[in-house]
């Protein structure tokens, strides 16, 4: 007896889809995220139709929010990694394409509220902790120190956040690496929003990021308080856990604006150890808690560098950022003493990973330098933010 041999399966002219499998795919974008919005590309609107056919080929359509959207390639390599994951799904097409203004507009309104309210996000009641970082004298350190500290406080898995509110002295974006050729990079519109950029998890706005080719910034008081304001309010940085402030060194116009917006901000004082800064620290100190704004410390940079012999040279004196506490302590009840949260040494590492854009406390965290900063960073995130003059949302019965 012959048995015949069994008929080859029929393939479908038309190929079939196996909307199973598009489920899983769809599941899988869940997981690509935004770069700049940070958040899951399916929760953002951007990903249209979905299909695999019996061989298992994934079409999957992406839309991008703007034209020419810089974090295009990214999304795309996300996109078809995520497709390519998944059991069964032996290749993948990528479709892209551009939202509308309509699609745009629901998905600004969907992000910052109701009509897209201009609301700002950083008031009292928030759950964000805002601390501004601020000293008497320029070039002690304090964009290095805030760089470095917001890093640290991302990499130890915070949302974080950088306003680089330090018009005259913008560095920011080049101590993390959000430069070409020396010219900060722009942030992405989408309407009236704006995406910060994201440097090593940190997402930064920069006055440098709106001027062109670095140039000077002369603008009088009332342009720098719109400025900051608006970086407030229109740019998109999401639930941030910690935003941090790089003010202008002094007591100027723009610590005053940020005084007004932000009057629950704690404030970090910076100094050198030259006992003789300390009066211009004490000052920037002092013009914060007259805004009503609380100090949380003071850290003293360009302490001693370390001799090849062990010795250490004091190249700026000692005893400068001790100083600094003592006075903004003065006066203050003893829970409310300032403390000196950290003595940071001259560092060649710390210098270098700022000019080239690739923070020490990642590249080298065993130098004392960035040691002293992450241990400032596990400090500030262990305290969380007080709650005195927050209102709670309970009514007492
Ligand atoms: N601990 C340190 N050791 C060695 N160099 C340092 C240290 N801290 C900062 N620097 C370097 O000192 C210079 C000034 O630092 P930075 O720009 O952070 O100061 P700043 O206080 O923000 O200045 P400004 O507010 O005037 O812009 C930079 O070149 C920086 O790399």
């Amino acid at each position: 007896m012959t048995r015949s041999s069994p008929r080859p399966a029929r393939r479908p002219l038309v190929p079939e889809h196996s909307p199973t499998l598009a489920d899983d795919v769809r599941r899988a974008l869940g997981r690509v995220l935004d770069p700049e919005i940070r958040k899951p590309i399916t929760e953002l609107d951007m990903v249209g139709d979905v299909t695999v056919d019996v061989d298992g080929r994934a079409s999957v359509a992406v839309k991008l929010t703007i034209v020419g959207c810089p974090a295009a390639d990214t999304i795309e390599r996300d996109v078809r990694a995520a497709t390519l994951g998944v059991a069964g799904v032996s290749g993948a097409d990528i479709q892209i394409s551009v939202m509308t203004r309509e699609q745009r507009n629901a998905l600004t309104e969907r992000l910052r509220g109701p009509g897209g309210a201009r609301a700002m996000p950083f008031g009292p009641d928030s759950l964000t902790r805002v601390i501004a970082v601020t000293s008497g004298k320029g070039g002690v350190g304090k964009s290095t120190l805030t760089a470095n500290l917001a890093v640290a406080l991302a990499a130890s898995g915070l949302r974080v956040g950088i306003v680089d509110a330090d018009v005259y002295g913008f560095s920011i974006p080049g101590i993390l690496g959000l430069t070409e050729g020396g010219v900060a990079q722009k942030p992405t519109r989408v309407g009236e929003m704006i995406l910060p950029p994201v440097g090593y998890g940190v997402k930064v706005i920069s006055i440098g990021m709106f001027v062109d080719d670095n140039a000077a910034v002369a603008w009088r008081g009332p342009m720098l308080h719109r400025t900051i304001q608006q970086f407030l309010t229109d740019v998109y940085f999401g639930d941030l856990d910690i935003l941090l402030l790089d003010l202008p060194p002094g007591t100027g116009d723009v610590a005053i604006s940020v005084g007004q917006l932000l009057p629950h901000a704690e404030v970090l004082v910076v100094t050198t150890p030259q006992p003789a800064a300390a009066d211009v620290a004490e000052r920037s100190g002092v013009v914060a808690r007259q805004t009503g704004q609380r100090i949380v410390g003071v850290i003293e940079n360009m302490a001693g560098l370390p001799q090849p012999d062990g010795s250490v040279l004091d190249v700026f004196g000692s005893g400068g950022g001790a100083e600094v506490a003592r006075r903004l302590s003065v006066g203050q009840a003893p829970d409310a003493a300032v403390e000196l949260l950290a003595s940071i040494p001259l560092s060649v590492g710390l210098r270098t990973g700022g000019d080239t854009g690739v923070p020490i406390v990642l590249s080298d965290p065993a130098d004392p330098a960035a040691a002293a900063i992450l241990a400032i960073a596990a400090k500030l995130a262990s305290r969380g933010r007080g709650l005195a003059g927050r209102r709670l949302g309970v009514t007492p019965a």
